[in-house]
């Protein structure tokens, strides 16, 4: 399959309109805290979120007073940002839609489809978008899709809402997002599994905890931020790191006889598969 993709800059941050969340838990907390760390005040925020512990970490966190139901409350919200989990959305979506007719939908949930969310919500005015944890630093990575009726302004919106997170990125075709989902929504986990596998490495071979954690992650900052700004791929990078006969040689050898590379690509796709799995088995009801 080819993905088409299109790459908006980033714009400075403007006032946003009151958006609502459903669901107060991982995600729902970067996005939010991503935003209020650009400026965007508590108040604007209406959260719906039915379990306690949740409700008091957006409260301490953020100064956010969430909602354990839907209510009138959501009715002035333009955006309604459906952050559940694949499995409960058909459920969470019965109160909420008399309160968000006029509202448009912007689901984070991996692989519901966005017929269904049209289904469950009785409007065509739906946005999926895959974003990840990163955005509560402003350096998070989001895909998005629109459905075909949803208007220009709306895509503005969207992007508007989400640009203080981080990058953006829109698929023409909605099938792309299992493979974003797979990528850069999943995509943390990886990153932090190979830090604490650095990590755990570094302490065997006699380093500190501390001193190990800061050498992985480090590695990953200066190596990220390398990889950002340079003009060659990757692997020249790599190259350029792997001296003849030395260390990294030694290193990455190691991985390929280990056949690490496919490995992870096949990982990779298990996100990609399991994302459309969620979506058939939790999309239809
Ligand atoms: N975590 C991540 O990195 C990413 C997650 N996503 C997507 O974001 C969504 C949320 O994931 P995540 O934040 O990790 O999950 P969490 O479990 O942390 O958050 C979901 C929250 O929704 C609450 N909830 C359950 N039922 C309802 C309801 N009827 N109304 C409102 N809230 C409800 C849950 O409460 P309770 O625990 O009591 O059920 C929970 O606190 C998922 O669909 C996931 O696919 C997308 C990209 C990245
Ligand atoms: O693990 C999950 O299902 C969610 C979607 C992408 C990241 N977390």
């Amino acid at each position: 399959m080819t993905i088409a993709v299109t790459f908006l800059p980033r714009t400075a941050p403007a006032p946003l309109p009151p958006i609502a969340f459903i669901g107060g838990g991982n995600m729902a907390s970067a996005i939010i805290g991503g935003l209020i760390q650009q400026g965007t005040p508590a108040n604007a925020f209406e959260v719906v979120e039915p379990f306690e512990a949740a409700r008091t970490k957006l409260a301490q966190s953020f100064g956010i007073t969430a909602q354990a139901e839907a209510g009138e409350a959501l009715s002035r919200c333009a955006v309604v940002v459906w952050a559940v989990k694949p499995q409960t959305f058909a459920d969470a979506a019965k109160p909420v839609r008399a309160f968000a007719e006029d509202a448009l939908h912007l689901s984070v949930a991996a692989g519901i489809p966005s017929d269904s969310i049209a289904r469950w919500l009785g409007t065509e005015r739906v946005v999926r978008a895959m974003p990840n944890t990163p955005a509560l630093v402003g350096q998070g990575m989001t895909g998005l899709f629109a459905r075909p009726d949803v208007t220009g302004a709306d895509r503005a919106l969207v992007s508007q809402l989400l640009t203080p997170t981080g990058e953006l990125l829109w698929v023409d075709a909605e099938p792309a997002l299992d493979a974003v989902t797979a990528m850069s929504g999943s995509g943390p986990a990886y990153v932090f599994y190979f830090i604490e596998a650095m990590t755990e490495a570094g302490v065997e071979m006699g380093l500190t905890p501390d001193q190990a954690q800061r050498l992985a992650i480090g590695t990953f900052t200066g190596a990220s931020a390398l990889a950002h700004s340079a003009t060659e791929p990757p692997s020249v990078l790599r190259e350029r790191v792997t001296s003849k006969g030395g260390t990294t040689y030694a290193a990455i050898t190691s991985l390929e006889g280990a056949d690490v590379k496919a490995q992870f690509k096949t990982a990779i796709r298990a996100a990609q598969k399991r994302a459309a799995e969620l979506g058939e088995e939790f999309g239809r009801g």
